[in-house]
């Protein structure tokens, strides 16, 4: 097993990664404040893993409620949310008691904003079951739901008690799932820090073969890098704004498409490379150094085009981009692999054109 922290003071926790973590109540227990936990998961992952987690904690004489959830990046709203503030109320949850999300990133973002305002702030706990819940999600407290106009856009940083990253559970999930995962590992590699980039250049078809050894490490690597920037710069006024590259034209996506259709971390892929155009045009990026990205997505199975949303459509989501200041869209680029960069000075028409060649 391996263990990593995010290092926040009073509020720091544990990131455990390893095969058999979701049934090891040694890794979950400490972190309970009282003997209750509300366990929080969907459709699809209830059926597979929820038996298992609700066993252990019992045996360990923890009080086990739980609610399953719609899947679905369409349901990561008001609507659901209030499924799990009813399952609270309907059990008297206390304001010790822990939540717990089982599944991916729509399951963890909803029951930390749940447990960000259960009685103004409960504990949780993050039990990721997909590659990118794994390796992004789950670590660094950004908890939402979205707006109908708007990805994530009803939030808050809550963050949670620990991390349990069971690699095993990747085993059912979907093969277009685990590609999706691998677009935020990318990132990692792209923003800040090179040498990964070029392990996964080495590595990607071993991760996609789910290969313990490189799975677990692309996952650790992963997280340390998150932890390092949450630790850095928790809410996002300086340096966390780094991890979202391409999430401005990633998120203007899944938006302009209704949630559906584009997975999180397709649109992401897309983004990046929309952000890499640009900076291409900047003169940032060499030919080269595109090539190796796109060859990378592409060898992830992931998409370099994006849909066919009119360029003016793209910018009116993106100019609803949470890293607006002042009315003017911020856009991290990139001045070379491994080196990211913030900046409001891109010339609309280099903005069109970049979106244009990637749309
Ligand atoms: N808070 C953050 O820092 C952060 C970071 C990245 C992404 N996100 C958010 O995460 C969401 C995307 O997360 P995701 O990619 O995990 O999507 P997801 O939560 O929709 O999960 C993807 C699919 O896999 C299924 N699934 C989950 N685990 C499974 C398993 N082990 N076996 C079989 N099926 C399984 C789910 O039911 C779902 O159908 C987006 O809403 C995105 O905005 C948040
Ligand atoms: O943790 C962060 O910070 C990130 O930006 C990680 C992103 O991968 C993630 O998709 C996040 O939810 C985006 O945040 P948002 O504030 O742009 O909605
Ligand atoms: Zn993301």
């Amino acid at each position: 097993m391996r263990e990593l922290a995010v290092d926040l003071g009073e509020r720091s926790y544990p990131i455990f990664i390893g095969s058999g973590v979701l049934t090891a109540h040694e890794l979950l227990l400490p972190h309970l404040e009282q003997p209750r936990a509300v366990l929080v998961t969907n459709e699809t992952v209830a059926p597979l893993y929820l038996e298992r987690v609700t066993t252990m904690l019992e045996r360990h004489a923890v009080r086990v409620d739980s609610v399953v959830l719609p899947d679905g990046e369409q349901y990561k709203n008001w609507q659901t949310l209030e499924k799990v503030y009813d399952t609270l109320v309907d059990t008297r949850a206390e304001r010790a008691t822990t939540l717990i999300a089982l599944g991916g990133g729509v399951v963890g973002d909803m029951t930390g904003f749940a447990a960000a305002t259960w009685q103004r702030g409960a504990p949780f706990v993050q039990m990721p079951t997909t590659l990118l819940a794994q390796v992004d999600s789950s670590v660094g407290g950004k908890t939402a739901i979205n707006h109908p106009r708007g990805k994530n856009m009803i939030g808050a940083f809550h963050q949670p008690r620990a991390v349990l990253i069971d690699t095993d559970t990747l085993a059912t999930l979907p093969l277009r799932e685990l590609r999706a995962g691998l677009a935020e590992v990318i990132k990692y590699g792209l923003i800040r820090d090179a040498a990964f980039f070029d392990w996964l250049e080495g590595h990607m078809e071993a991760v996609l073969a789910l290969e313990p050894g490189p799975v677990a490490f692309a996952i650790e690597r992963s997280c340390r890098n998150k932890a390092e920037v949450v630790a850095a710069d928790e809410t996002e006024r300086g340096e966390r704004a780094l991890l979202n590259l391409g999430h401005t034209f990633g998120h203007a996506i899944e938006t302009g498409t209704g949630y559906v259709d584009w997975l999180h971390g397709e649109a992401v892929a897309v983004g990046m490379l929309m952000a890499a155009e640009v900076s291409l045009r900047l003169g940032w990026l060499d030919e080269s150094e595109l090539a190796r990205i796109e060859g990378l997505l592409i060898r992830a199975g992931l998409p370099v085009q994006g849909p066919a949303l009119p360029v003016d459509e793209m910018l009116h989501w993106m100019a609803g981009d949470k890293k607006v200041s002042g009315g003017r869209l911020r856009l991290v680029l990139l001045q070379g692999l491994g080196k990211a960069v913030v900046t409001a000075d891109v010339p609309p028409s280099v903005l069109r054109a970049a979106i244009a060649a990637r749309s």
